[in-house]
C-alpha cells in the first residue's frame, strides 16, 4: 500500500501585499505596476541599482509617499488583506502599525528615554511606571538596552551612530508596529555596529514582518529569507533568497547579483 503524498508546504501567509503598483513623482514612473507579498514573520529584502524604485515601493507601503508633493500611487496596498488606500483608514494609525527605519539615523535631540517614549506620548500614554516598562522593552528588544540603562536621561546624540540606529530602531518598536521597514538601515555603519543591526534583524523577525532595502548583497543574503530584484522601476524577480542568489530565472538578476553591474 502506497502512502498518501505529503501535503504541500502551505504558503506563507501575506502581511502585506502591492498589487499592480505604480508610483509617480509628477510624469515619471518610478515604480511600475509592481505586485509583491511581503510573508508573516519573514524578512524581505528589495535589492537593485541606485534609482530602481526600492525606497519608493518601501515607502508606498505606510504611505510616506503621501507627504511628498506630486507623488501618486495607483493599484493597490493591503494589509492583513484590508486596503491601506481605503479612506477609513488614518495614515498614521497606518505608519504606527507599519513603522519605518531610514538609512541615516535621526534621535531627536531629547534624552535617550524621551526618544523611545515619544510615541507612546503622542498615542496619549501617561502613567510614568507604563512608560518605562514600555521604554524598558523596547530598548531591550533593540539590543540596546544594557549599553544604556544607566544614562537613560542623557541625550540620544551622545550615542555612537550604531547605538542611535539601535534608538531608532527602539523608536520604531515603542509604538507596536506589525511591520518594519528599513531603508538602508546600516549602511552608514562599520562592520561591528552593522553585525549588531543584522543580528538585531534576525531577533526581530520572530514577530515582526520586515522588509529592508539595502545595496550589500551578502547583507541580503544574510538577513532575508526572500528578496525582490528591482530594475529601473520593475519587479524583474523575486523568489526564496538562497535561490535567487545560487540560481536566479532571469539573466539581469545574475547580472547584479554576481556584481556585473551595480
Ligand atoms: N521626491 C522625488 N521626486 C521626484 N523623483 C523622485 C523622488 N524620489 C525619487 N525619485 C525618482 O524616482 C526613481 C526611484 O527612486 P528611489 O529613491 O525609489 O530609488 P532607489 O532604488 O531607492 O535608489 P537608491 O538606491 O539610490 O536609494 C528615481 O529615478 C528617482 O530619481
Amino acid at each position: 500500500m502506497s502512502l498518501p503524498a505529503p501535503a504541500p508546504a502551505a504558503a506563507p501567509v501575506p502581511k502585506m501585499e502591492a498589487r499592480h503598483l505604480s508610483v509617480r513623482y509628477g510624469e515619471k514612473l518610478a515604480v511600475k505596476d509592481i505586485s509583491l507579498a511581503l510573508p508573516e514573520r519573514q524578512v524581505t529584502a528589495l535589492i537593485g541599482p541606485s534609482g530602481c524604485g526600492k525606497s519608493t515601493f518601501l515607502r508606498a507601503l505606510n504611505r510616506m509617499n503621501d507627504l511628498i508633493p506630486g507623488a501618486r500611487a495607483e493599484g493597490e496596498i493591503l494589509l492583513d488583506g484590508a486596503s491601506v488606500f481605503d479612506r477609513h483608514i488614518d495614515a498614521v494609525e497606518l505608519r504606527r502599525r507599519v513603522g519605518m527605519v531610514f538609512q541615516k539615523s535621526n534621535p531627536f535631540p531629547k534624552s535617550i528615554f524621551e526618544n523611545v517614549a515619544y510615541g507612546l506620548r503622542v498615542s496619549g500614554l501617561k502613567d510614568r511606571a507604563a512608560l518605562a516598562e514600555r521604554v524598558e522593552r523596547s530598548l531591550v528588544n533593540a539590543a540596546l538596552w544594557d549599553e544604556v540603562k544607566d544614562r537613560l536621561g542623557e541625550s540620544a546624540l551622545g550615542l555612537s551612530g550604531g547605538q542611535q540606529q539601535r534608538l531608532c530602531i527602539a523608536r520604531a518598536l515603542a509604538v507596536e508596529p506589525e511591520v518594519v521597514l528599513m531603508d538602508e538601515p546600516a549602511s552608514a555603519l562599520d562592520p561591528i555596529a552593522t553585525a549588531k543591526i543584522e543580528d538585531l534583524i534576525h531577533h526581530l523577525k520572530a514577530r515582526y514582518t520586515i522588509a529592508i532595502v539595502t545595496h550589500n548583497m551578502q547583507q541580503a543574503a544574510r538577513v532575508s529569507d526572500q528578496t525582490a530584484f528591482f530594475y529601473m522601476g520593475d519587479l524583474v524577480e523575486v523568489g526564496p533568497t538562497e535561490q535567487i542568489f545560487t540560481n536566479p530565472r532571469e539573466q539581469r538578476t545574475e547580472d547584479y547579483v554576481t556584481g556585473k553591474f551595480g
